[in-house]
């Protein structure tokens, strides 16, 4: 069958829909394996859903399944976009709750699910966008990927350093799951989005880049997070699943 990749941001992932729930944590971390698969950040699954327009499953690299990412619901709505799944304004079903997504070209912009803020640790604050991020407001070379691992598994959370220069917000990640920095994290961006509006340091919509240096928007409407950017299909082939 076909499967795709899409880049969402720098955050990259093998998607395909097919009609059968099944654990694919193996397949994720064979497909998602940058030197023995096709390689990515994680794994998407679209399946038929009788009140929303699909449900997912979302795994990353490492097979571990997460109830949400936001890059990933940003790839997940163009691909069932351009492949006929839904239309152009959608509602699919995660781990996290009902995502609402809309497409225009190839710019995708998502609702996420009701955030929470969940505690202080230090200098570190642990926010739930979907799934855990803690976020600290520093410069971004001071980004320690030994440091943010060990965060990692204290608090079994994604890790985040966020910079505000020039009101815009550029935020780097250790993501869960792929156990390394990754080019972009859509949760990761939301959570120290809301850390430095905490902060009083921006209001409630901002230009965000990740380490890719693309350029995402977020904006909290009516206490909701919506975040929007680019996503292209890089991949596509047949393949065994
Ligand atoms: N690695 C995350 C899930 C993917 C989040 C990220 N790719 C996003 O765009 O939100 C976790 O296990 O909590």
């Amino acid at each position: 069958m076909f499967v795709c990749k899409y880049s969402a941001s720098g955050n990259d992932f093998v998607i395909f829909h097919t009609f059968k729930k099944k654990d694919r944590s193996n397949l994720a971390k064979k497909l998602c394996d940058r030197f023995n698969g096709i390689g990515a950040d994680g794994l998407i699954v679209l399946l038929p859903h009788k009140t929303y327009d699909f449900e997912w499953q979302f795994y990353n690299a490492d097979g571990s399944e997460a109830s949400m990412c936001g890059n990933g619901s940003r790839a997940a709505a163009l691909y069932a976009y351009k492949y006929d799944l839904a239309s152009s304004k959608m509602k699919f079903l995660t781990g996290a709750g009902v995502i609402e997504a809309e497409v225009d070209g190839d710019i995708v912009e998502t609702q996420l699910t009701p955030y929470k803020e969940l505690g202080k640790f230090d200098e570190w604050e642990l926010f739930d966008t979907g799934v855990p991020h803690l976020v600290k407001l520093d410069k971004l070379e001071n980004f320690n990927i030994n440091e943010c691992r060990e965060l990692r598994y204290k608090h079994n959370a994604n890790v985040n350093i966020a910079e505000v220069k020039d009101n815009k917000l550029f935020v780097r990640t250790y993501e869960r799951g792929v156990e390394d920095e990754t080019l972009a994290c859509g949760t990761g961006m939301c959570a120290s989005f809301l850390k430095a509006r905490k902060e009083g340091l921006i209001g409630d919509s901002i230009k965000v880049y990740p380490k890719s240096k693309e350029e995402l928007e977020i904006s909290l409407k009516k206490n909701r997070l919506y975040f929007k950017g680019r996503v292209k299909e890089t991949f596509k082939a047949l393949c065994e699943v």
